[in-house]
């Protein structure tokens, strides 16, 4: 199931805040949007799943599986972020409902995906949490998000997006709201999870050093345009556009702490052993 932008243009209030986006996410790729703050990243992310927000209007094509997903109804949109298409935001907080439980919001996205019963769902809550590494899952999924860590929360997270098994998973900053320590652990949970489903992954950021760690292919956006659109090896050795040679000197190469397995700072092989 591939994903193909082809001239995505967004316009909010008459001002063009995406402008003739192009890229493609084959099966199974894991493709970066990478851009300064502004650069329409979120927005492009937000129009593939239909969550635009109100005044925006896009234009041009987004096709999932062949099908275009630009002029579907609300109902089909919802129906296949439930489904088909996963999303993990910046900050775990605002995805989570703060008077739940973690197992009850974790065993409602199983619910949406999965005419499971009440109880089927709970059970599974708790092999989902345990699929996302949540220490102690049978206790944890009591717990409501306030008694969890940023990145307990952040696994939660991650457990509601992959709970209906998405053929896609678009990640939104997913690292940046974390400390630095826990955002190497988030990434490889995100690279381990993504390989073994054989999921495709389109992920944004503004770092690049992130960016190496968990995609192959990165496509660099300059005010609503993109600039440059290689695989990572390349943006990392021999950018071709200014915005990716700043991305570069910004690289956060510190952000890998050294261990057996891994993965390596800026440079290395992009996809490390960060299994
Ligand atoms: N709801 C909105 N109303 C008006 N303008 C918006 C809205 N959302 C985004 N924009 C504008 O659209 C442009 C692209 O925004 P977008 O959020 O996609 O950028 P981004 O690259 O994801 O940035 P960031 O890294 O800061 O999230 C920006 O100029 C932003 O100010």
């Amino acid at each position: 199931m591939s994903l193909e932008v082809e001239g995505l243009t967004i316009e909010i209030q008459g001002r063009r805040v995406v402008d003739g986006v192009s890229f493609t996410v084959p099966d199974g790729a894991r493709v970066g949007l990478i851009g300064e703050s502004g650069s329409g990243k979120s927005l492009t992310a937000l129009a593939v799943l239909g969550l635009l927000p109100d005044g925006a209007s896009a234009s041009g094509s987004i096709r999932w599986n062949g099908r275009e997903l630009i002029g579907l109804s609300d109902r089909e949109l919802a129906r296949l972020r439930g489904d088909e298409i996963g999303i993990v935001f910046q900050e775990p907080r605002t995805a989570l409902n703060p008077i739940r439980t973690v197992g009850r919001q974790i065993a409602e996205s199983v619910r949406i995906h999965e005419k499971a019963s009440k109880r089927d769902a709970a059970a599974r809550a708790v092999a989902e949490a345990s699929r996302v590494a949540l220490p102690d899952p049978e206790r944890i999924v009591s717990r409501y998000p306030h008694q969890l860590s940023g990145g307990q929360r952040q696994r939660v997270a991650i457990a509601m997006a992959l709970a209906c098994r998405p053929r896609l998973l678009i990640a939104d900053e997913p690292t940046t709201a974390l400390d630095v320590t826990i955002q190497a652990d988030i990434l490889r949970l995100l690279l381990t999870l993504v390989r073994d489903d054989g999921m495709s992954l389109v992920f944004i950021t503004h770092d690049l050093a992130v960016l190496s760690q968990i995609a192959t292919h990165g496509v660099v956006l300059e005010d609503g345009r993109v600039v440059e659109d290689a695989p990572v090896s390349t943006l990392l050795t021999a950018p071709s556009s200014p915005v990716t040679r700043g991305l570069l000197r910004d690289a956060t190469a510190t952000l890998w702490r050294p261990g057996p397995g891994a993965p390596g700072p800026v440079g290395g092989d992009p996809v490390g052993g960060a299994a």
